[in-house]
């Protein structure tokens, strides 16, 4: 089964499907999704909704999302953490279940994740284990969220070990994709999202590849571009889950350049200063193409056109641009023995034969990985 785009009037949000049984759902996306999604809301039955959010998004689009909630019928709380990749932790986490609880959330109700993607991971994993699973909604605010992490069930925190070490697999009832909500993303982050648009094309679609390469500046100036590439990425991720919720196979694909990304995030300590998820990602794609070509596996110059699109775009493309350092070949290759898709302790990276051709490689030598990453690592940031 592929996700069914619902073709609807002009100025309506584009629905894309994503048929998982009982557990299906719609995203809607474009301009003005929030304000036409009271009637879906109130459609799914609830009394009460929280809504989780952070203190840069609630400020700005609260109460745009409470005016929805409440013409829904819904009663409305809301809570907030600080903003930041270091809010997915255990500490957050408990807070977030309390104050669901001091609200009396029951499994019908919804939790309402207003904000990127550490807000969506982290309000979705209290949903996930309160009450043994309550139903929740994403309204992603970043380009990243709305691109990847509001779409899938990917839900969790951090833990000291490594990225998103704790979690679960929930799916939510509803994703509200309202890209007007982007006009308030700092451009750093409109950034660090696009490096989740242009991995759909590395993956397995080198049109969408050539696309983002001719239209990303007009993705980060808004406009119908930027609708495209949501749409686009939200098709893209779906048919992938549709295929693989549970990441059995084929979802290891969606992990393109994320072994290298996690690793750094973990030795950088989650500190967004320093580096966001999407720019750690960018950094990965690039060390994926470069350590398949290095494998014999890739043109080198599909990897150099990676790297120069990425870096082109003011990404981060190297180990090199890791602020403050990324420690050594040794701590990133000690922090990939982390990685989710490690089997028998053995490591599985995602690699490419060529732009758009990413394939799943287990049982990776280690002593490969560290070769790679002493010479990525003895190299001066390129020009
Ligand atoms: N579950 C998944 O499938 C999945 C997929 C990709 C990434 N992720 C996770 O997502 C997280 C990264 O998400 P992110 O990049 O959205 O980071 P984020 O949630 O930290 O948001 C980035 C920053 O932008 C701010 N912000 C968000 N929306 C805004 C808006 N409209 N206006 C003004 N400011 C706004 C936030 O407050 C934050 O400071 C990482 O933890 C990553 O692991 C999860
Ligand atoms: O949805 C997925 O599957 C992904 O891998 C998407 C990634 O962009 C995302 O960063 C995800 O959270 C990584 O998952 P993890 O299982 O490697 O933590
Ligand atoms: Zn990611």
């Amino acid at each position: 089964m592929i996700p069914v785009d619902v073709h609807s009037p002009a100025s309506s949000p584009t629905v894309v499907h994503v048929p998982l049984g009982e557990r299906a759902y719609d995203i809607l996306i474009g301009r003005g999704a929030l304000a036409a999604s009271t009637e879906r809301i109130a459609a799914l039955g609830a009394r009460s909704a929280m809504i989780v959010s952070d203190g840069h998004v609630l400020p700005r689009h609260g109460e745009a999302l409470e005016a929805v909630l409440a013409q829904a019928g819904l009663r409305v709380a809301t809570i907030t953490v600080p903003p930041g990749e270091g809010s997915k932790n255990y500490a957050e986490l408990e807070r977030v279940s309390n104050a669901l609880l001091d609200a009396k959330i029951e499994r019908r109700d919804l939790v309402v994740a207003l904000g990127g993607g550490v807000v969506g991971d982290l309000a979705g994993f209290a949903a996930a284990i309160l009450r043994r699973g309550v139903r929740f909604v994403q309204v992603p605010t970043s380009l990243l969220a709305q691109v990847d992490s509001s779409v899938g069930g990917k839900t969790g925190i951090n833990a000291p070990a490594g990225k998103n070490l704790i979690g679960a697999f929930h799916q939510p009832a509803l994703v509200v994709a309202d890209t007007a909500l982007l006009d308030t993303l700092p451009e750093r982050e409109l950034r660090a999202g696009y490096a989740e648009i242009v991995k759909y094309g590395l993956i397995d679609d080198r049109a969408f590849f050539e696309w983002c390469e001719a239209n990303a500046a007009r993705v980060f100036a808004g406009g119908p571009e930027r609708d495209h590439a949501v749409a686009v990425s939200c098709r893209a991720k779906a048919a992938v889950v549709v295929e693989d919720e549970r990441e059995e196979g084929r979802r290891q694909l969606l992990n393109l350049g994320h072994t290298f990304a996690h690793a750094l995030e973990r030795i950088v300590a989650y500190d967004g200063a320093r580096l966001v998820h999407g720019e750690a990602v960018a950094i990965g794609l690039v060390l994926a193409y470069r350590f398949s070509a290095q494998l014999g596996l890739c043109p080198g110059q599909d990897a150099e056109r990676v790297r120069r699109h990425v870096a082109g775009l003011g990404l981060p493309s190297s180990l090199a641009e890791v602020p403050g350092g990324f420690g050594s070949p040794e701590a990133i290759l000690d922090a990939m023995a982390q990685d989710k898709k490690v089997k028998a302790g053995r490591l599985t990276f995602i690699l490419a034969r060529g732009i758009g051709e990413s394939f799943v490689q287990d049982d990776v030598a280690a002593d490969d990985v560290l070769a790679f990453l002493r010479q990525a690592a003895a190299e001066a940031v390129p020009a």
